[in-house]
């Protein structure tokens, strides 16, 4: 009798438990603890990339599976009805975190708000034609968005542009925005980056992810310089310089370099148009590590204003290692500098000092 009172005693403790857990539950979820959406402005959204990258964002691939979004598009108005398909789409694909669609050709009204900018919009560089030649279509796009994300963006918005030429168009933006912290406004590197990671994970036949810290310096152009000097592979006894593994200094100072410059040529011969879905999918990896953090001991490349680290002339959009860490990025600092990679890390500043000069040409 009394095993059968305690057995009863048990079973009401058990129902007790259950019900509280229940209770807790429910007031935890009216409590409503959702974050507050981030506004997310994607420029040219109705081009090629700005399709491949909405549904990331609107997926929650570029800021965390538990942040709300809102899509803010823009684009031209001969674009317009394209623009608005891609509205309908993203209406359609009922994403979760979707809290808000706008799809504009009203520069104001596309950056209203806006907490972060995605710069894809402009005119792209076609097959055989040099970034220079896109150069004075693209500053004067930039100058008029730059003009708008200064007066009507969030005071703390965090701009990137992918559009080329990215880190001049960077640079006209952040002469035009004086109101938006010069550390706010970076260009895309970061896909240049992650073709350097591909390439060596190919060439050591070891995945990708093993592979980490290689370095994109300067400009998002044929003369960047791809650096593998500092890069390490994850092995079964411990991190190795990538060097080490590769043990072929000729093809890391020859086809390596020369295979991640010329990728983005390489994909508009065989597609007749330029990489979108990488382009994307970096440019999310770009901005989740800029605002949730790079791994310990990881950094990536990012276009950011130069404070003059290693020779690299101030207020330049230059290509760095970095380490991000609560929404701030700072430059990788003490890495040793052979002869071969100054003499590249030069001729990107070379190149971008000559492209902001006819940068500015274009403008009066
Ligand atoms: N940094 C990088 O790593 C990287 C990689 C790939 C492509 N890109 C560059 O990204 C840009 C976009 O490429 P895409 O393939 O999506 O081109 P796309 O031609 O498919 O799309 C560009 C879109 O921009 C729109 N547009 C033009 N002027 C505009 C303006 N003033 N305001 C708003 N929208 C405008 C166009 O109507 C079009 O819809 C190009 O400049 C390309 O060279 C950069
Ligand atoms: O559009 C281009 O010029 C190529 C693009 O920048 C790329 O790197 O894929």
């Amino acid at each position: 009798m009394d095993g059968f009172v305690s057995i009863e005693k048990s079973f009401v403790v058990l129902g007790c438990v259950y019900l509280s857990w229940k209770i807790i539950k429910h007031i935890w979820s009216s409590l409503n603890l959702e974050k507050d959406p981030v506004t997310v402005l994607v420029t040219g959204a109705a081009g090629q990339i700005g399709y491949a990258l909405v549904p990331m964002i609107a997926r929650g691939e570029m800021l965390g599976p538990d942040q709300p979004v809102i899509i803010h598009m823009l684009d031209i108005e001969q674009a317009a009805e394209a623009l608005n398909g891609v509205k309908m789409e993203l209406i359609d694909a009922a994403f979760p975190l979707l809290k808000g669609v706008v799809a504009t050709t009203d520069v104001v009204e596309a950056c209203s708000d806006v907490n972060i900018a995605i710069l894809v919009g402009g005119f792209p560089r076609k097959e055989g034609m040099e970034r220079k030649d896109v150069m004075s279509k693209n500053v004067s796009i930039y100058k008029a968005q730059a003009l708008a994300l200064d007066q009507h963006a969030a005071p703390d918005c965090k701009v990137l542009v992918v559009a080329n030429p990215a880190n001049t168009n960077a640079l006209i933006l952040k002469e035009f925005a004086p109101s938006i912290p010069e550390k706010n406004i970076t260009c895309l590197t970061r896909l240049d980056h992650n073709r350097a990671l591909g390439q060596i994970s190919e060439k050591l036949n070891v995945h990708v992810s093993d592979v980490k810290n290689v370095i994109i310096w300067g400009n998002h152009s044929s003369t960047q310089y791809p650096d593998a000097n500092h890069a390490t592979v994850k092995t079964f006894t411990g991190e190795k310089p990538a060097t080490e593994l590769v043990g072929d200094d000729k093809w890391l100072k020859t086809e390596f370099i020369d295979t991640v410059q010329q990728r983005g040529a390489a994909i508009i011969k065989a597609r007749r148009m330029s990489s979108a879905l990488s382009a994307a999918s970096s440019a999310c990896d770009h901005i989740r590590d800029w605002v949730l953090g790079t791994p310990k001991g990881t950094w990536v490349s990012m276009g950011v204003s130069s404070d003059g680290s290693y020779g690299v002339p101030q207020g330049l959009i230059y290509s760095f290692p970095v380490t991000c860490d609560k929404g701030e990025w700072s430059i990788m600092q003490g890495l040793k500098i052979d002869e071969f990679s100054r003499e590249k890390m030069d001729a990107n500043a070379k190149e971008l000092m000559e492209e902001k000069s006819l940068a500015y040409s274009c403008l009066n």
